[in-house]
């Protein structure tokens, strides 16, 4: 030993180090690889808590697991080792085991949540759809439906010519007769070429059955923290119909197809948002065949679009939100009526920006300042622009209104607006979205009977003749006395309007809540709403515009700010006809509509006695929005007065909505503008009292609490004891097309519902009533 030791001695450190950089290597190996594993441990400990996962007890069950049980041979499964599937699945795998009660430790990495490059990848030119069609039943019916369904899918498909040549046939599968996992933690792998698509019907039950068990396992693949949260991110799409009985379950709140509305939300999570199509319903004992028909018509559209390159077509990628949120309404939550939906919040941002948001007219000052030939001329706007060049009378160029370059139109399209033309304008507002998802319509649903899904909301002028303190659009809608822009012909702004519509309507087909049968009306226009923005009765060929709604029996609701009477006068009858009382003397409208003609007032006058004369001709509205401290006080006896000058069928009375943009602030418009309901209810009620004074026949008739909005009508519109304010709107048409003239009584509709009357708030029973993150609310709230 010390002979050995005296020579380590006398050994120069090159020889050490030969001698001993085995063991030291090793060593320095051993230490680092400890360390490594100490700090993995600890981030690993600090995940769980630290990820966005929901500290539910299906995470602890998960972290508790026992690996080793061959009962639940999870990890194998997950590992791939015993099947199918394709190659995206999260494999984590257990290393020891800490003792009793302490969750395991896991190593390995939680994938991060990618992209569903398979489905991202479609190749149009060689890939194939395959649909895979899954059902549970008890007592056979969903069996039955299910077989069906999946025979029309396949005669489609053989019928069809070669547009669906890359689609397979449908293949149905029981959910109890095949592993969950083999279809529900992944997508089966199948050829490389083969891309999948879910199509779930599903029965529901109140009592515990397999879809029970289905559900688990969504949801605990969806919360287990090992897998990524979206595993079918891989599939190409999915669509749920749930089977149901309405005698049971009478509403979707009582628990009308619960299930499937469950198995619609776990797959929107699991699949990263791939809802194809909205959720479809059907009632065993009534409707079941003809809305599974009408759902299979709506997937089969999904498949030519996937089949054509298009993915899911219209929209987000594939679905809506799958947290199930309403965060679009944080921003629309402003928009209280859709008729007012479209207002300047924008602004606001660019103005904040440093950015400059042009008004029409001040541009048009601009141009002239800086070009004094391009000064005005008067011109003859009945000839249209040719789709190639603008008229240049003049030889004087005659601009745009909304130049796509301009930053109006930028403004614009940010607001959600789709610019058609140069001049019109088309945006589905808040309440046509709220419709679709089951969650009420707007105020015209309690008070004439329009259902919001049905109802697009265009202008075909974006211009105005006004800058209203209370208008949410100014600031970002041109405003002018007079035309003078190119005009594009109506059959152009119809089209594109209805485009415009109908695409924003699409997009709506993943959102989270939208029902199959909703969607599949919404895709046909039956109501129009001429009040976007800007004045509809400004653009020269209304009246041909307005024909081509009625043509197509698309009602029409046009709204004017009584600023011009000569293109009022002219107007051909449309279904109601408003126009916007905003005061009840010249200081008072002066300031609030900051109107740009100097006679405002002898035009609004005007506009009162065209509309008198209109009365019997189509149905008549004066629209009043109270905002307190500039026409509310003191001026019911003024309002009383421009009623008896005019005898409007209607009084629609409604609450400002405040928008908090920079141009209502230097209006001098705050919160303390915005009446509360109980206020506009008082001064209803007054109104009503000062008409009754002046032996003038009106009554409340109906309320809308949620919109703060309440209609007074002419007993004109009682029948039987009843209050009719709804529109018969099939009459309506009839008597348009008879060539006849005919009166507003001749179609007006049933009576208005009981829970719309005046005392009863004007909530649809048969809505959701949810609030502005989509949770359930109570009615009583109101
Ligand atoms: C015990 C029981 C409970 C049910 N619960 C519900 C329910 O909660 N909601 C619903 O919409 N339908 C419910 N139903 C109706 C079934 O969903 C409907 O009859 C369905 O078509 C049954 O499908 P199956 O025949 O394939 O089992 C229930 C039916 C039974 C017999
Ligand atoms: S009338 Fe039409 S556009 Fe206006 S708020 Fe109702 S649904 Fe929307």
């Amino acid at each position: 030993m010390e002979n050995m030791a005296s020579s380590e001695l006398h050994m120069n450190p090159l020889e050490i180090w030969h001698a001993y950089r085995l063991p030291l290597i090793l060593g320095i190996f051993i230490i680092l690889t400890l360390i490594k594993s100490e700090l993995t441990l600890r981030q690993r400990h600090k995940g769980p808590s630290a990820s966005s996962l929901p500290g539910s007890p299906n995470t602890i069950d998960k972290n508790t697991l026992d690996w080793s049980s061959p009962k639940t041979d999870v990890g194998a499964k997950l590992r791939g080792l015993d099947d199918d599937h394709v190659e995206n699945v999260t494999i984590i795998a257990p290393t020891k085991v800490l003792g009793k009660g302490i969750p395991k430790r896991i190593t390995g990495n939680k994938s991060v949540r990618k992209a569903a490059t398979r489905a991202a990848s479609f190749d149009n030119g060689k890939d194939k759809v395959q649909p895979l069609v899954f059902y549970s039943s008890l007592l056979g019916t969903t069996k039955t439906t299910a077989s069906e369904f999946v025979k029309a899918l396949n005669s489609w498909r053989n019928s069809s010519d070669a547009e669906t040549f890359n689609l397979l046939e449908a293949k149905l599968h029981d959910l109890s007769e095949i592993e969950l996992d083999d279809y529900f933690i992944s997508p089966p792998k199948g050829e490389l070429d083969i891309k999948y698509f879910y199509l779930m019907i599903i029965p529901s039950y109140n009592i515990d059955t397999i879809m029970n068990t289905f559900l688990e396992h969504l949801q605990e693949t969806h919360n287990d923290f090992r897998i990524d949260t979206a595993p079918l991110e891989a599939l190409l799409g999915y669509s749920v119909f749930g089977l149901g009985d309405l005698e049971g379950w009478p509403t979707e709140e009582e628990g009308f197809c619960s299930q499937a509305k469950e198995v619609d939300k776990w797959l929107a999570r699991l699949t990263g948002k791939k809802r194809a199509f909205p959720l479809g319903m059907g009632d065993v004992k009534s409707d079941a065949t003809e809305r599974l028909q009408e759902w299979r018509f709506g997937v089969q559209e999904v498949f030519l679009e996937i089949l054509s390159g298009r993915g899911l077509g219209d929209g987000v990628v594939g679905s809506g939100d799958p947290v199930e949120s309403d965060e679009e309404d944080a921003v629309e939550e402003e928009e209280e009526d859709g008729d007012e939906a479209v207002e300047g919040a924008s602004r606001t941002r660019e103005a904040a920006r440093g950015k400059r948001v042009d008004d029409v007219e001040d541009l048009g000052l601009m141009i002239q300042k800086e070009s004094p030939s391009s000064s005005l001329v008067p011109i003859d706007f009945t000839a249209y622009k040719s789709s190639n060049h603008s008229i240049r009378p003049n030889s004087v160029q005659i601009k745009e209104m909304v130049p796509k370059s301009s930053p109006t139109y930028a403004a614009l399209t940010k607001q959600g607006y789709t610019i058609v033309g140069s001049h019109s304008g088309v945006k589905i507002c808040r309440w046509t979205k709220s419709a679709l998802r089951g969650r009420g319509s707007c105020y015209k649903f309690s008070f004439y009977g329009i259902k919001s899904h049905l109802c697009m909301e265009t202008t075909p002028s974006l211009s105005c003749s006004n800058k209203c303190v209370f208008c949410w659009r100014h600031g970002t809608n041109p405003v002018g006395t007079t035309w003078r822009w190119v005009v594009d012909p109506p059959e152009e702004i119809f089209k594109g309007v209805k485009e415009g519509h109908y695409k924003k309507i699409k997009m709506m087909k993943g959102v989270p809540g939208v029902r199959a049968e909703r969607f599949a009306e919404a895709m046909r226009i039956r109501h129009c709403a001429l009040s976007l923005v800007g004045e509809p009765i400004f653009y020269p060929h209304i009246n041909e515009f307005t024909t081509m709604l009625h043509k197509e029996h698309i009602s029409s609701f046009l709204v004017c700010n009584a600023q011009h009477p000569d293109q009022l006068a002219a107007l051909k009858p449309v279904t109601q006809l408003y126009v916007s009382i905003d005061a009840s003397n010249r200081e008072s409208l002066r300031k609030i509509d900051r109107p740009l003609h100097r006679d405002f007032w002898e035009r609004f006058q005007r506009c009162l006695e065209i509309l008198r004369e209109k009365r019997f001709q189509q149905r008549t509205v004066f629209r009043l929005t109270l905002v307190k401290g500039f026409n509310v006080e003191d001026e019911v006896e003024g309002y009383a007065d421009l009623v008896a000058r005019s005898l409007p069928c209607f009084v629609e009375i409604k609450g400002v909505t405040y928008c908090g943009t920079s141009t209502s602030s230097s209006a001098g418009l705050t919160m303390q503008n915005v009446p509360f309901y109980a206020e506009v209810t008082e001064f209803v009620t007054a109104l009503n009292d000062a008409l009754a004074k002046r032996g003038l026949e009106y009554g409340i008739a109906a309320e809308h609490a949620h919109s703060c909005c309440v209609l007074l009508a002419s007993t004109r519109f009682r029948r039987d004891g009843k209050w009719c304010t709804l529109i018969d709107y099939d009459k309506f048409f009839e008597c348009l097309e008879s060539g006849k003239s005919f009166m507003p009584e001749d179609y007006m509709g049933p009576p208005t519902p009981e829970w719309a009357l005046w005392g009863n708030g004007g909530f649809n029973p048969e809505d959701e009533r949810v609030d502005r993150k989509g949770r359930k609310k109570e009615i009583a709230e109101i």
